[in-house]
C-alpha cells in the first residue's frame, strides 16, 4: 500500500512550518500516491506559506497562552475547545494513516485528538529546549525526532531519535553561483555582502542595530541584504538603495545564503541548522524573548566550538563593531569559522526522519 494519508501539523512561525514542508516533500517523493493535509493556526504565516509550497492547509482557531496577564487569556479556553472540536472533525473526515507534529500551537489539539483515535503520531522538536506543544504531546508520540542532545530531560528516552532539523532541498544544494545570486539582489560583485536575518517574523533589536550601523557598513564598503520582517518593512524600506536591499521576507533563502560573505542572525533552531550547512561566518544575536532563553542555548552550541560568534542584545553597543571588524578584516578568521560551523551540519535529517516514519508505516 502506498496511498497513505498524512496530516502535518505545526506552525505559528517559519521555524515550525518549513520542517513540516521538508518532511512532506520527502514523503511525496517516496510515495507519489500519498495524500497530504496540513493543519495550522488561522491567521498565521502557515496559511500563506503552505499553499505556496503546493499543499492544502486547514486553520484552527488557536493561539498561545500569553506569559503575562492579558485579556486574550480569557478567550484561550474557548479557542482550545473550538480547536479540539475542529481537529476531531478534520481527523474523522481525512482519516490519516499517520500524523506528524512539528511544534507550535495548532499541533497540540490535532496530534492529541488523532492519537486518541488510535492514529500513529510522531513529533519533531527543533530546539534544545522543547516548546509547550511538544512537551504536552510527548507521551502520545511513537517517536520524537530531535536536533540536540540532552532532550531525555523532557521526553521519554526510548522515543527520542537524534536526526537534526529538516532543511529545505534548495538550501541543502546551496549553489556556488555567486554571480547569479548577486544579480538577483542587484548587488555589486566587487563589494562584500552582509546578510541580516531576523528570523521568520523579523527582529526589532536587530533592525535597530542595522539602522544605527549603516554608516559603519558604508565606511567598510559593505553591501547589505536586510531581511527586516513583514511587521517592520514600512518602517525600514526608506533605507533601500544600491548598497542596502531591504526585504520583508526572503523567498529565495538559497540565493541570499549564496550571496553572503558574512551573516548576522537570530538563533532560531531552523536558521541555525541551515547556517551549519551553508558554512559562512555568522554573528548570532539570539532573541532574549523566547521560552527558557532557548535561542541563546542554540547559539552557544556553536559559539562554544568556535563555529560562530555570539553577541547578546545587551552587549551590542560595546561589542558589535569590534566583532564584525575582526571577521571582515581577517580571511583566516572567516575560514576558521566556516570550517568549524560546517562540521556541525546534519544534512540528512529529513531523509532520516522519513526512514523512521517508513518503519512505522510498515508496522500498520
Ligand atoms: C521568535 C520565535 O518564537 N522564534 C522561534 C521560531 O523562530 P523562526 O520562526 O524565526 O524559525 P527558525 O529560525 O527556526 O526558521 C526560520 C525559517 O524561515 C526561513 N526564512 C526566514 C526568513 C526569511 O525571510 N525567509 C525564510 O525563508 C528560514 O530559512 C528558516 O527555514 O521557531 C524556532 C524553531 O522552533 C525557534 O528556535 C525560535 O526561537
Amino acid at each position: 500500500m502506498s496511498n497513505y494519508k498524512f496530516i502535518l501539523s505545526g506552525g505559528g512561525t517559519g521555524g515550525h512550518i518549513y520542517p513540516a514542508i521538508s518532511i512532506a516533500n520527502e514523503l511525496k517523493s517516496r510515495f507519489p500516491e500519498a495524500q497530504f493535509l496540513f493543519v495550522g493556526a488561522k491567521d498565521r504565516m502557515e496559511m500563506e506559506k503552505v499553499p505556496e509550497a503546493g499543499y492544502e492547509i486547514k486553520g484552527l482557531w488557536i493561539s498561545g497562552i500569553q506569559r503575562r496577564l492579558s485579556l486574550k487569556n480569557f478567550v484561550f479556553p474557548f479557542k482550545l475547545i473550538d480547536s479540539f472540536l475542529k481537529a476531531g472533525k478534520i481527523v474523522k473526515q481525512f482519516k490519516p494513516t499517520m500524523v506528524i507534529g512539528t511544534g507550535g500551537y495548532a499541533s497540540a489539539p490535532l496530534v492529541k485528538v488523532a492519537s486518541a483515535k488510535g492514529v500513529k503520531c510522531v513529533i519533531q522538536e527543533q530546539n534544545s529546549y522543547p516548546g509547550i506543544a511538544n512537551k504536552f504531546l510527548a507521551g502520545k508520540a511513537e517517536k520524537i525526532f530531535v536536533a540536540y542532545d540532552g532532550l531525555e530531560r523532557f521526553f521519554p528516552k526510548n522515543k527520542i531519535i537524534k536526526t537534526g532539523n529538516p532543511v529545505r532541498q534548495d538550501i541543502l544544494n546551496v549553489s556556488a553561483n555567486v554571480e547569479e545570486a548577486l544579480e538577483y539582489f542587484q548587488l555589486n560583485k566587487n563589494k562584500k555582502v552582509l546578510l541580516v536575518l531576523g528570523g521568520s517574523l523579523g527582529a526589532r533589536a536587530i533592525n535597530k542595530l542595522i539602522e544605527k550601523e549603516l554608516n559603519f557598513f558604508a565606511e567598510n564598503n559593505i553591501q547589505v541584504i536586510w531581511q527586516c520582517g513583514k511587521l517592520y518593512y514600512e518602517e525600514y524600506k526608506k533605507y533601500e538603495n544600491k548598497n542596502i536591499k531591504v526585504l520583508a521576507f526572503l523567498n529565495k533563502m538559497n540565493l541570499a545564503y549564496t550571496a553572503a560573505d558574512v551573516i548576522i542572525s537570530r538563533a532560531g533552531a531552523g536558521t541555525v541548522s541551515e547556517l551549519c550547512i551553508v558554512g559562512k561566518p555568522v554573528i548570532f544575536i539570539p532573541s532574549p524573548n523566547v521560552a527558557e532563553d532557548h535561542q541563546t542555548k542554540n547559539a552557544k552550541a556553536l559559539s562554544g566550538r568556535n563555529a560562530a560568534v555570539l553577541v547578546k542584545e545587551v552587549s551590542l553597543d560595546s561589542r558589535f563593531e569590534k566583532e564584525f571588524k575582526s571577521i571582515i578584516t581577517s580571511e583566516t578568521r572567516q575560514k576558521e569559522l566556516s570550517k568549524n560551523i560546517k562540521k556541525l551540519a546534519l544534512p540528512h535529517a529529513t531523509k532520516h526522519i522519513v526512514d523512521e516514519i517508513e518503519k512505522i508505516l510498515k508496522t500498520l
